[in-house]
């Protein structure tokens, strides 16, 4: 049985997918929960939200994702970065995967990634979960019912949690496997139920495909001035970094949390939703995510909860750190309705320094922002990545090195050209440690991040003084009203000033051992803006 809308020419038939049990086309939200609680999926939440758990994934598996290794990528791809499959491999795990699929339920969703028609892709998800059906279309871009009529995908991803892979016959390192396969269009999905993964793997499809096309594809999250879509601001930054809770300001339009494309036209998100971490989530501080708790349709991802009541503890992480809300953009109530903002006129570059040593907010020369962008120094956070229990400081380039199928400077290339193009000004923000390292300090207070962020972004910032920093050359505010003035100076927040100089020396040492890799393919002004 098959019911839905669907294109009657691209039909699974017509991509190869056959034999399956009942298939489900593009339901919308109340019928897939419909289905998922027929399925015994999760459970129904307040306010029509699903609630739902992952098993023994909680979080992304990094090392599982491959890229197939066929001659039209072979030499573009980052090979150092990305495990490849050979194609073998792959028309194994895909013959495996379909003759496994067979007799089972499935659920398509067509869907678009790009909030720029011009730089659309067509994405069709096929899904074994009703709720990982949810999931993605609250998470990328629902096109017009009329427009599925006709819809054929540019690529398909096959999500099948039962599946296990089998390493000596597919060319994977375990049983969980994501395996993107540019040359047939193909993302396969098997062994893990974190729906992150879903979203990731467009994610990086799309950073494959849009340098080619000139954009720069960035793992940000992006706002503008409200009534000013032209004075635009993107902040990048790794996994648990504050791009969600950072852009979600009562003060500005929300154009995305995650996923965004830079053209010659200005900021686009690729996604229709957002995914914020729920953990310690507070209605006073976060009002406006806390409020999507317990909307209709939001999924909620490894909660724990009150049977009776259906009460969500924001507090219980015994599932994982990286528990998860998903919901669609319009349920920020200062979303932008077209996803779409100006050239970004401050790009934010977010660090969650675990040393506690680099500064609340430096201003960055286009060099130095270049010199950062490819470094990407900050902290992998707990549960984000398999096996990641507490703060692990890493060099992940752009901001996102599980997500970069091109060399960094690919990206870092289009970055600096638009930056110059566009006079953006650049800022280095530590959401990370102040007052000594991940264990003694703190998290840096929230609100003097938002107050720094408001300066920066309002121009009132760049007015103030400023020194340099002598270990890392860029400029550091000397005050700024609403922020007390010692925590703009690092080691003065420091019981042990001493200890502050030896993790600072530590620290620039390792952005000096890091950035060696890069010294090759880059020009004499950011090596004249390296650290060390
Ligand atoms: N100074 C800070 N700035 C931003 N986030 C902070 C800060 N201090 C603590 N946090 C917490 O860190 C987490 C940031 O996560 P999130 O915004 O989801 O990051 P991302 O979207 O980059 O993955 C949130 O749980 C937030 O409450
Ligand atoms: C969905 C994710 O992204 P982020 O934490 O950057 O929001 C993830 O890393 O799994
Ligand atoms: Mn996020």
């Amino acid at each position: 049985m098959t019911s839905g809308r669907v294109n009657p020419q691209f039909r699974l038939e017509d991509q190869g997918i056959e034999g399956l049990g009942n298939v489900y086309y593009n339901y919308m939200e109340p019928a897939l929960i419909q289905e998922a609680l027929k399925r015994d999926e999760g459970t129904l939440g307040n306010g029509g939200a699903f609630l739902v758990t992952t098993g023994k994934f909680t979080g992304r598996s990094p090392k599982d994702k491959h890229v197939v290794k066929t001659d039209s990528v072979i030499d573009t791809i980052w090979w150092e970065n990305n495990a490849a499959m050979s194609p073998e491999g792959f028309d194994a795990l895909h013959a495996d995967m379909l003759e496994h699929m067979k007799g089972k339920d499935y659920f398509v969703q067509d869907l678009v990634g790009g909030a720029d028609p011009a730089h659309a892709i067509n994405v069709r998800m096929v899904t074994e979960l009703a709720w990982h059906g949810l999931f993605i279309r609250t998470m990328l871009r629902r096109p017009d019912r009329e427009d599925l009529n006709d819809f054929v995908s540019d690529f398909t991803v096959i999500n099948c949690p039962s599946f296990q892979a089998d390493p000596a016959k597919h060319d994977c390192r375990s049983e969980t496997v994501i395996a993107m396969n540019f040359d047939k269009k193909m993302i396969l999905i098997g062994g893990t139920e974190y729906a992150g993964e879903n979203k990731k793997s467009v994610f990086t499809l799309l950073n494959y495909l849009l340098p080619e096309k000139g954009i720069m594809p960035m793992h940000c999250s992006a706002n503008h001035a409200t009534g000013n879509p032209v004075d635009a601001a993107v902040f990048f930054g790794l996994s648990g970094t504050g791009k969600t809770t950072l852009s979600a300001d009562p003060a500005r339009t929300l154009i995305g949390d995650d996923e965004h494309g830079w053209s010659d036209r200005g900021t686009f998100n690729f996604e229709g939703g957002c995914y914020a971490k729920t953990i310690n989530l507070n209605a006073e501080a976060e009002p406006e995510i806390y409020a999507t708790t317990s909307k209709f349709g939001t999924v909620i991802e490894n909660m724990v909860f009150d049977p009776e009541t259906k009460e969500l503890d924001f507090d219980d992480d015994s599932l994982t750190a990286n528990m998860r809300c998903a919901y669609p953009l319009e349920y920020i109530s200062n979303a932008s309705s077209s996803a779409m903002g100006g050239h970004p006129k401050n790009i934010i570059m977010l660090t969650c320094d675990a040393f506690g040593v680099l500064p609340p907010i430096a201003r960055l020369t286009p060099a130095q922002a270049m010199y950062h962008f490819l470094s990407g120094f900050t902290s992998k956070v707990a549960g984000t990545e398999r096996g990641v229990t507490e703060p692990e400081p890493t060099f992940s380039t752009c901001f996102g090195a599980p997500f970069m199928p091109r060399r960094p400077e690919a990206y870092g290339n289009l970055l600096r050209e638009k930056i110059a193009q566009h006079g953006a000004t650049c800022w280095l923000v530590n959401t990370g440690w102040t007052g000594g390292a991940y264990g003694i300090g703190s998290r840096m207070p929230i609100k003097a991040t938002r107050a720094l962020l408001t300066a920066a972004l309002d121009g009132s910032l760049v007015e103030a003084e400023f020194r340099k920093d002598s270990n890392f050359g860029f400029d550091v505010p000397v005050s700024m009203a609403g922020v007390p003035e010692v925590l703009l100076d690092p080691r003065r927040t420091w019981d042990d000033q001493a200890a502050y100089d030896r993790q600072a020396e530590k620290l620039v040492q390792m952005f000096s051992e890091n950035f060696q890799q890069y010294l090759p393919y880059i020009d004499d002004d950011v090596k004249a803006a390296a650290i060390g």
